[in-house]
């Protein structure tokens, strides 16, 4: 019989492989769909876990958009099912892992690596270029993913870009005052937990920016405290070492902007001398 879209899948469905890495409230396998032998990450979280931090809305909210979402930056949410104690999401398999760890590996990336296009191999590693064009995908579907961290920006086996982990993207119809996402990579505004909008995953670009030409966060400090009032100065120095372009300084420092309506828009962005000079390899 031709199979429903609307599946209801069950673990019985998947063949389980490796894991592949475990976060705060679940652990994500490598999985293989039995009849099709299609490959996927299974991500396994507990239901005592999200009744716990009472998530449950946070999570329906994830998959309400993620289903909603289809980009090749944007790691697919295919369904997902749930047994007496844990709930599966069946996502797009990313086989190059976390950027966090190429970053770590690496030390910090080449602003070509940063910025945009690498023709030569014909590959996007371009991740600033690849995450602006996601971001303007999801701000115009209304959607603003809020914790862009290292953590969750996956790599396929091509080293294309996925922005991961909706779980505390939102549907934004008004500002939002829900405090969220990791230390390093909160805009002020969030900091403050005055309303926010789109404009904090503009913010979240420069801090990554940064840390993908530096190798570490702008505002990073040893204290909690100290990163948050780093980040409400906007205290940002730039190493002498290692050099980075004064175009790359440029964009950084129109991005981490104390006021988010000057923040540089999505946009103007692939606009910027800094993305288009790395775009042409031979320019
Ligand atoms: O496994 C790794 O550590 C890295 N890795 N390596 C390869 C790979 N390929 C695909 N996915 C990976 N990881 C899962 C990425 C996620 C996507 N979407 C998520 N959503 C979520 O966790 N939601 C959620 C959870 C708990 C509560 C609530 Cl409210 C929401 S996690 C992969």
């Amino acid at each position: 019989a031709s199979e429903s879209p609307k599946k209801n899948w069950s673990i019985n469905d998947f063949e389980i492989g490796k894991p592949l890495g475990k976060g705060k409230f679940g652990r994500v396998y490598l999985a293989r769909e039995s009849k099709s032998k299609y490959i996927v990450a299974l991500k396994v979280i507990f239901k005592e876990q999200i009744e716990k931090y009472r998530l449950q809305h946070q999570l329906k909210r994830e998959m309400a958009i993620q289903t909603s979402l289809r980009h090749p930056h944007v790691l697919r949410l295919y369904g997902w099912f749930h047994d007496a104690e844990r709930i599966f999401l069946i996502l797009e398999y990313a086989h190059g892992g976390e950027l966090y760890g190429e970053l770590r590996r690496a030390g910090y990336l080449s602003e070509q690596q940063a910025a945009t296009l690498n023709r030569e191999i014909e590959v996007d590693f371009g991740y600033i270029a690849s995450l602006t064009h996601a971001l303007a995908y999801c701000h115009e579907k209304h959607v603003i993913h809020r914790d862009i961290k290292p953590e969750n920006l996956l790599l396929d086996h091509e080293g294309r870009l996925k922005i991961a982990d909706f779980g505390w993207s939102v549907q934004s119809t008004n500002k939002r005052h829900t405090m969220c996402g990791t230390l390093d990579y909160l805009a002020p505004e969030m900091v403050e937990n005055k309303a926010h909008d789109y404009a904090v995953d503009n913010w979240t670009l420069g801090v990554l920016c940064y840390e993908f030409l530096y190798g570490v966060p702008p505002f990073e400090a040893d204290s909690q405290a100290d990163t948050f009032r780093r980040i409400m100065k906007v205290d940002l120095t730039f190493p002498s070492t290692p050099h980075v372009s004064t175009e790359a300084k440029d964009l950084i420092l129109q991005l981490l902007v104390k006021d988010s309506a000057k923040r540089l828009p999505l946009d103007k962005i692939l606009k910027h001398p800094w993305i288009i000079m790395n775009a042409d390899p031979n320019g």
